[in-house]
């Protein structure tokens, strides 16, 4: 009995509980996912500082010079005086007592003297104005970008806590593959290889990849990577040299999903094996095995990873054919906000998904108009 697609996606997901927290040096944290909330370790800005270069000025102008300082400069000591100013750099510590900073393209300079139009409070960042120390700032399970660490290291974080990258080994079978040239009659150049690394590799480490015979024993042995996920790709179905589902057996996995209602990709598995390593089994059809490393394996690997999961993203679809009975995954481009078929998508063809975008999820109900896209 085949699994609906959603439903499909959604035991995925509930086999994903995240991985453990390590702490890792913020270089070392871009992309994986927060396992505790990012909170504010000082007050942004920590200290009043110049938001321009010009001067900073105290009580009505002219103001008389009195110094001079640079960002990186410890705050001065002494409070600028009613009448006083001192030339600030962008950065620099605001003295105790300036009302205002004037930007140095607004002032008129004399050898002691600064006149200028003043507004109070203007061009000082106060401290704590951004946020104060304990404030969170982003939530746990956010995937940390590029700009959330170095807002990080801005309030004071060098290493952050986050979810453990699940690692993955890739198993390709099937006697007639071929690892370079062209094909020939009887033998076909593998394609399925050259297509995971890209899909999984943002929230997995791919540790291994190995091309596996067609024999039962050898798969079984195979499948005893100590990784925290095991792809098979090939050996899906029911013919003769189709050994996963018997090396599952052989090994006491629970077979989770053992196919799912969706068009390519239907003779896709999820398993566990008995000591807790998921395997998912891949159709051998190379678009049939990318449409099923998005229908069970990317949210799986999220969801190792802590991250959440996000918001679908539809657009409305021009021209698809529903199946019958199960959910279609058809490859689009996006153009001016609409998604158009495009072609060339039997389940052995790489030819119309490499052009694509993104797959349209088409119900077997779908009535048109807005439709779920997962991108590629
Ligand atoms: N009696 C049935 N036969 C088949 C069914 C079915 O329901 N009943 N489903 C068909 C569908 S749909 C698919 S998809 C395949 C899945 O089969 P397997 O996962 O066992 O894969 P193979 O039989 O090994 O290969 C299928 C096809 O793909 C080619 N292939 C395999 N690996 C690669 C690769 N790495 N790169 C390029 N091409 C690959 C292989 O040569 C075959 O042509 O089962 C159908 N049969
Ligand atoms: O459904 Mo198969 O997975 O079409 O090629």
């Amino acid at each position: 009995m085949l699994t609906s697609w959603h439903k499909a996606r959604e035991t995925a997901r509930s086999l994903a509980k995240p991985l453990e927290a390590v702490e890792l040096p913020l270089k070392q944290a871009l992309g994986m996912a927060l396992a505790s909330p990012l909170r504010a370790l000082t007050d942004m800005p920590a200290f009043d500082n110049s938001a321009m270069d010009g001067f900073a000025v105290a009580g009505p102008g002219p103001w008389r010079r009195a110094g001079r300082v640079r960002a990186g400069d410890e705050p001065r000591a002494e409070t600028l005086r009613s009448g006083q100013c001192v030339e600030i750099a962008t950065g620099a510590p605001v003295p105790h007592g300036a009302d205002a900073v004037i930007p140095i393209e607004d002032c008129v300079q004399t050898q002691h003297h600064v006149t200028g139009p003043v507004t109070l409070g203007r061009h000082i960042r106060r401290a704590g104005e951004d946020c104060h120390a304990g404030l969170e700032l982003v939530s746990t399970h956010k995937t940390i970008t590029p700009a959330m660490l170095g807002l990080a290291a801005s309030v004071g974080y060098d290493t952050l806590f986050v979810h453990r990258r699940p690692t993955v080994t890739l198993l390709l079978t099937g006697d007639e593959l071929l690892l370079e040239g062209p094909p020939r009659p009887g033998r076909v150049r593998d394609a399925i290889g050259p297509v995971l690394p890209g899909l999984i590799t943002k929230h997995a480490d791919l540790l291994k990849t190995a091309y596996v015979r067609d024999d039962r024993a050898t798969l079984t042995e195979a499948l005893g990577e100590s990784t925290d996920l095991i792809i098979v790709c090939g050996a899906t179905s029911v013919g003769p040299a189709d050994h996963l589902r018997g090396a599952l057996r052989d090994l006491r996995a629970d077979v989770l999903i053992e196919g799912v209602a969706c068009r390519p990709g239907h003779p896709q598995l999820l398993a566990v094996l008995p000591e807790g390593r998921r395997v998912a089994g891949l159709p051998g059809n190379p678009f049939a095995a990318l449409a099923a490393t998005l229908t069970l394996v990317r949210p799986l690997l999220a969801g190792l990873g802590g991250h959440e999961v996000p918001e679908p993203t539809t657009a409305r679809v021009n021209a698809v054919t529903t199946h019958p009975r199960d959910t279609r995954l058809v490859p689009v481009t996006r153009a001016s906000g609409e998604a158009i078929p495009v072609g060339h998508d039997r389940p052995g063809s790489l030819r119309g998904v490499a052009l694509a975008d993104a797959l349209a999820v088409i119900p077997s109900h779908w009535a048109g108009g807005q439709a779920e896209l997962l991108p590629l």
